[in-house]
């Protein structure tokens, strides 16, 4: 089960706060310059893992390395090589953008110019502003840019773009490519689907502690979940019909009908419709919690 380039492993993690596991029995690796999307509803568990990571938080059991260390023992070399956005916005400060990034800066080895970083996050206007004076977006880009200052070999981003505009969404994921091109290895927590779409090479997705779901994202789901489905109207009622072929049964609908095929549509379910289903699927009161491994 052990991967050679794996920059991440996480096995059977569990995390009690006391009644009941918030994360429990939790596996999955991270590779090497991949950017893996950590997937679940409110209170999943995603935070819990992700700080249990990053050497925040103590787990209560299981087995975790990143960069070949036990997050419980990271010193100050293997901080150094991590980047961290967390899911609370920092302290407003009293100090202007540029002042923060050039004073952290100085923690890291071989820091990013603060200049580029402060543009690359579309800060280029603010760069003299107190951080107190900045709108909730904009610090939260502050937070993406403490975040990669460093350089990090691997980034945690969770929940980046809480508050972003679409603009600096879009932003934003231009950014991360050019990371990505880097070879930047990502964990990234988000709750915009066509985000994760987007970004991230594969994805896990929780519910209730729980794994449910692992792989690359086209292939979350499982087989029958992207499955093209087919609408239209026939005698006054909505028809559907999930089919492999939409267009072979285009045709054979517009050929019974001999003209066009009221409200015709074929659409292929997003990632987003999929993401609904699992986690409807596995939220259901008496549902039997069904784990990765097991619908693997
Ligand atoms: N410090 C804490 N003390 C007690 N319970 C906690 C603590 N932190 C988290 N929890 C609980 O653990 C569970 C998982 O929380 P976590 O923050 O990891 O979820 P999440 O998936 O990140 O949710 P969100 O999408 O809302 O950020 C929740 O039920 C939460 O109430």
């Amino acid at each position: 089960m052990t991967s050679s380039n794996a920059l991440v492993q996480v096995r059977d993690l569990e995390k009690s706060y006391g009644d009941g596991n918030a994360v429990d029995g939790i596996s999955f690796d991270i590779h090497e310059g991949e950017t893996f999307a950590l997937l679940g509803p409110n209170g999943a568990g995603k935070s819990t893992t992700i700080e249990i990571l990053e050497g925040y938080r103590d787990r209560t059991g299981g087995d975790v390395q990143v960069l070949g260390v036990d997050p419980q023992r990271g010193g100050l070399d293997w901080k150094s090589q991590l980047g961290i956005v967390l899911q609370s916005t920092g302290e407003s400060g009293n100090v202007t953008v540029l002042e923060q990034l050039t004073h952290f800066a100085n923690y890291y080895p071989h820091p990013r110019k603060v200049g580029e970083v402060i543009e690359a996050v579309g800060l280029s206007s603010k760069a003299k502003t107190r951080i107190s004076k900045l709108s909730g977006g904009q610090r939260r880009r502050v937070d993406v840019a403490l975040g990669i200052i460093g350089r990090p070999r691997l980034l945690f981003l969770d929940e980046p773009t809480t508050g972003f505009d679409p603009e600096a969404r879009r932003q934003f994921w231009g950014l991360i490519n050019q990371l990505k091109d880097e070879g930047t290895t990502i964990l990234l927590t988000t709750h915009y689907l066509d985000e994760a779409a987007t970004l991230a090479d594969r994805a896990g997705v929780i519910v209730g502690g729980k794994l449910v779901d692992i792989g690359a994202i086209d292939d979350i789901g499982g087989h029958g979940a992207k499955v093209p489905l087919v609408r239209w109207q026939q005698e006054g009622f909505v028809k559907e019909v999930r089919t492999a072929e939409p267009s072979a049964l285009a045709a054979r609908l517009y050929a019974e009908a001999g003209r066009e095929v009221d409200s015709l549509e074929i659409t292929r379910p997003s990632l987003e419709d999929i993401y609904l289903e699992l986690v409807g699927r596995h939220s259901r009161p008496g549902s039997a919690q069904a784990t990765a491994e097991d619908t693997a």
